[in-house]
């Protein structure tokens, strides 16, 4: 998203008037609109990767959930179920950090800068708490892609075996009053010591507050989490009014298998509450809730957000995201409008010089540690290989699209077609890696 130069935060209200105006000639790239530049925010989008592991604790937390050598069918089966448990409650514990930690610690949700191709953002959690189960985790992203702009990631905890990769993209559409988002790409979560793989969808949201100017963010539609063990959590989201008349309200099913979903009477255990806050956990398909005395599920104030741990400037290299946007970042800090315009059109400008230079010399710019991965190369193969792909078997066990659809189109939805080209990430390129450091 552009900025409109401002000199001073008087002039805040009619700058907001005139970018409400211009979505009326919205044409689908959020990137295009010409924001004010008091709602942008002083970081990168490809910074929102560390929000899937601010909990890391949660995120290895399935791991723990072994079944013993000797252990009987019925000990196993109840920790396979625990473990989508853990998996879901970790995935409900994301959400706070994804959706609300900038209206939360900026005063309102606000515009993310715009990654330059081949961006780069790495850190890593140290074990919270020096609970030495956990260990450390790193976190490696890339911008893989600038129209439209792509973020991968690979969120990495090797002391308890466990993988996290994905990919995410954007886009969106106007409505009266509000901007409507829909995620593209998946997260696919491996623990590899269980041989147990998770494949999990982006739900749709959308931006309100647009009139009032102050935007926030709130989810909507369904997310899924389909798990190698064929258990499924179905997510339901909503705002203000719908279910419980509170923000962030949310309903999670968890079934036995995707065929169980078809009947919501089927489902074997429910949560119900608020993402942002607390929510409360029942067996079957009655709705808990506090009144009822029904059981914690998971309380989002209660536990503080374990930061990403990121190198000195000095010592990043030129590709790293805060190294990129340094001076932009002060300059929204200070509300120095000028100089966000000045410093983010000199990177703009050196990336379009770059792609010029790239195409006269008939050049790809190449990404560092993910490939594109084909999966209609991939499916003829697949059915023959002893060791089968853990998306193409979780998209089978989930009925979900394999293609570049919304995230969680279901097969043969009116999205399941085009290209199945999925961003992935190559262990061996970052064990390569000689300039990056952590
Ligand atoms: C104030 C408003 C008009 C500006 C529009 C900002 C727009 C581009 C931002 C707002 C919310 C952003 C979402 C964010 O909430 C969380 C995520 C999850 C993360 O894993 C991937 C990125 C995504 C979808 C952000 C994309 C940029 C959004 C829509």
């Amino acid at each position: 998203m552009a900025t409109s130069a401002s000199t001073s935060t008087g002039s805040q209200s009619t700058s907001w008037t005139s970018f409400l105006k211009s979505l009326a000639t919205f044409n689908g790239d959020l990137y295009s609109l010409t924001a004010p530049p008091f709602i942008l925010a002083p970081i990168s989008l490809i910074e929102y990767s560390q929000y899937w592991s601010e909990h890391p604790e949660l995120l290895v937390a399935a791991n723990h959930l072994k079944p013993a050598e000797d252990a009987v069918q019925d000990e196993i089966d109840l920790l396979t179920l625990q473990r989508q448990l853990a998996v879901t409650k970790w995935f409900i514990a994301t959400l706070r950090s994804q959706y609300c930690s900038r209206s939360e610690n900026l005063g309102g949700e606000k515009n993310p800068l715009n990654p330059t191709l081949g961006e780069v953002f790495v850190g890593k959690w140290d074990s919270p708490n020096d609970d030495t189960k956990v260990g450390e985790t790193i976190l490696v992203s890339e911008q893989v892609s600038h129209h439209p702009p792509m973020t991968a990631y690979s969120i990495i905890n090797k002391q308890n075996e466990t993988y996290l990769q994905g990919y995410n993209g954007i886009r969106a559409t106007i409505s009266a009053t509000s901007i409507n988002v829909k995620q593209f790409g998946h997260a696919l979560l491996e623990y590899k010591d269980l041989q147990e793989s998770y494949l999990i969808t982006l739900p749709p949201l959308h931006i309100e507050g647009l009139i009032s100017a102050s935007p926030f963010v709130e989810l909507e539609g369904t997310s899924y989490i389909q798990s190698s063990n064929g258990y499924i959590t179905v997510i339901e989201y909503s705002g203000r009014g719908y279910f419980s008349g509170k923000k962030n309200s949310f309903k999670a099913r968890i079934y036995k298998d995707q065929i169980s979903t078809l009947n919501k009477e089927n489902a074997i255990i429910t949560i119900n509450g608020q993402w942002s806050d607390k929510s409360y956990i029942s067996r079957g398909s009655t709705t808990p809730h506090s009144k009822n005395g029904d059981e914690l599920f998971y309380d989002a104030q209660a536990l503080d957000a374990n930061h990403v741990i990121v190198k000195p400037l000095e010592e990043q290299h030129e590709l790293e995201s805060r190294k990129i946007w340094d001076k932009v970042a002060e300059a929204i800090k200070k509300g120095e409008y000028e100089t966000i315009y000045q410093q983010k059109s000199l990177i703009e400008n050196n990336q379009r010089d770059l792609r010029k230079k790239e195409q006269l010399a008939g050049i790809n710019w190449e990404t560092r540690w993910f490939d594109l991965k084909d999966y209609e190369d991939w499916i003829a193969e697949d059915e023959q290989s002893q060791n089968p792909d853990a998306f193409l078997s979780l998209t089978s066990l989930s009925n979900l699209s394999i293609h570049n659809a919304p995230s969680g189109s279901l097969k043969s939805s009116k999205y399941d077609e085009g290209d199945a080209k999925h961003w992935r990430f190559n262990l061996n390129k970052w064990e390569q890696e000689s300039e990056i450091k952590i």
